[in-house]
């Protein structure tokens, strides 16, 4: 959020001390590498001047580089990019600017600018042979995505948040700031002397989460405060794991994994806590369907249906969901593969079900 409608309290406005290094970058430790991914606004600013500084007190450290991704869609893009490599020549930690070729959508710009840029990024990572991307997000990202998430009506997986470590594609996102407060790494760059640049798609009134931002000084005042939702981020993630290991045991003892489809036990699965059988249902469906993410909302009315049939003697069932066919047949309840819907010839698209509330471990968390 702006640093302008974060809070005023002291805690907010401090820079961030020497002492408070080696709790920042406690996931930095005992990496060989690691790219900070630094756009040249104020927090990833400060996470390479804040790294450089945490890395300077040990001389064994990871090796640090940076790189910049210049998205092609503002002209003074560039010019941050040359800041940003300017500042990291001072600080000595190799630097890259990455370009962002490709074609640009009228439709889902942002969406596509993000994951454009990361790709970049791990390509970069790959080169220079950091396993680790660092980000700079802070408490104030992590309350807007919860508040974003609640918008689109997301599940408690969507509600945990971001995670401080994220295993992606080989590759692990580290956010150390995930718990500070941008006002902080605001008045950290001011007390070194550092500039950065300020982004203007960041008060840009037609992306949803700009908008969000605006109303973030009233919802404040009301106690939905950056601290009190990043908070209750950390305690959905708590509940959210619990539940997915919890999962994870019952799914060991329910599914079995068979050539054409996996078979769940029907009469322990209708006993299941509904939430454990949604997340059981959810990860065979994405694992047999294979259409990515499995829409929570959907999954929630298949589930319905499932245990409504369930419910009565030898009813007939058949549902299909996200590429999965859900049947029931002597005691089982199979999920396989489905045949293909469209007719050949037919392009599919990237469809909007892909970027509504999905569920844990059925793929990212939205
Ligand atoms: N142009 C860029 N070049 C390099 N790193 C960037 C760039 N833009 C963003 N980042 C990195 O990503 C972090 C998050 O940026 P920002 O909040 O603008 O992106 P977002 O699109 O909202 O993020 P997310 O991809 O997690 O949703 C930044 O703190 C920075 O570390």
């Amino acid at each position: 959020m702006a640093a302008d409608s974060a809070s005023l309290s002291p805690e907010s406005l401090s820079a961030v001390a020497d002492s408070e290094l080696d709790t920042l970058f406690s996931s930095f430790a005992g990496r060989p590498a690691v790219l900070l991914a630094v756009s040249g606004g104020p927090d990833s600013t400060a996470l390479l001047h804040l790294a450089v500084r945490w890395r300077a007190r040990y001389p064994g450290g990871p090796r640090l580089f940076a790189a910049t991704v210049d998205h092609g869609l503002r002209p003074a893009a560039a010019e941050e990019a040359a800041d940003v490599a300017r500042l990291a020549a001072q600080l000595k930690v190799p630097h890259r600017t990455l370009r962002w070729q490709g074609e640009k959508p009228d439709r889902g710009l942002q969406e596509a600018a993000r994951e454009a840029r990361y790709k970049l990024l791990a390509a970069e990572a790959r080169r220079v042979g950091a396993p680790v991307l660092a980000l700079a997000h802070t408490r104030d990202d992590q309350a807007e995505t919860v508040l974003f998430r609640m918008a689109r009506g997301s599940g408690l997986a969507g509600l945990a948040g971001m995670s401080a470590e994220t295993a992606r594609s080989g590759l692990t996102l580290l956010r150390p700031f995930l718990d500070l407060p941008k006002a902080r790494l605001v008045a950290t760059l001011d007390a070194a002397g550092i500039a950065y640049a300020s982004d203007p798609s960041n008060v840009d009134a037609r992306f949803a989460r700009p908008r969000l931002r605006v109303l973030a000084p009233a919802l404040e005042r009301e106690g939905l405060d950056a601290r009190g939702l990043a908070r209750l981020a950390r305690r959905l993630a708590r509940a959210d794991s619990a539940l997915e290991a919890v999962t994870d045991r019952v799914e060991a003892e329910l599914v079995t994994v068979e050539k054409s489809h996996a078979a769940i036990a029907a009469a322990p699965f209708a006993a299941l806590p509904e939430e454990i059988a949604l997340r059981l249902l959810g990860r065979c469906v994405a694992a047999q369907g294979r259409e990515g993410p499995v829409e929570l909302a959907k999954l929630e009315v298949l589930l319905a249906a499932l245990l409504a049939a369930l419910a009565l003697p030898a009813a007939p069932f058949r549902r299909t969901l996200a590429g999965a066919s859900v049947t029931v047949r002597r005691g089982r309840v199979l999920v396989s593969t489905a045949p293909p819907r469209r007719p050949i010839g037919t392009i599919a698209t990237n469809s909007s079900a892909q970027k509504a509330p999905v569920l844990g471990k059925t793929g990212p968390r939205t």
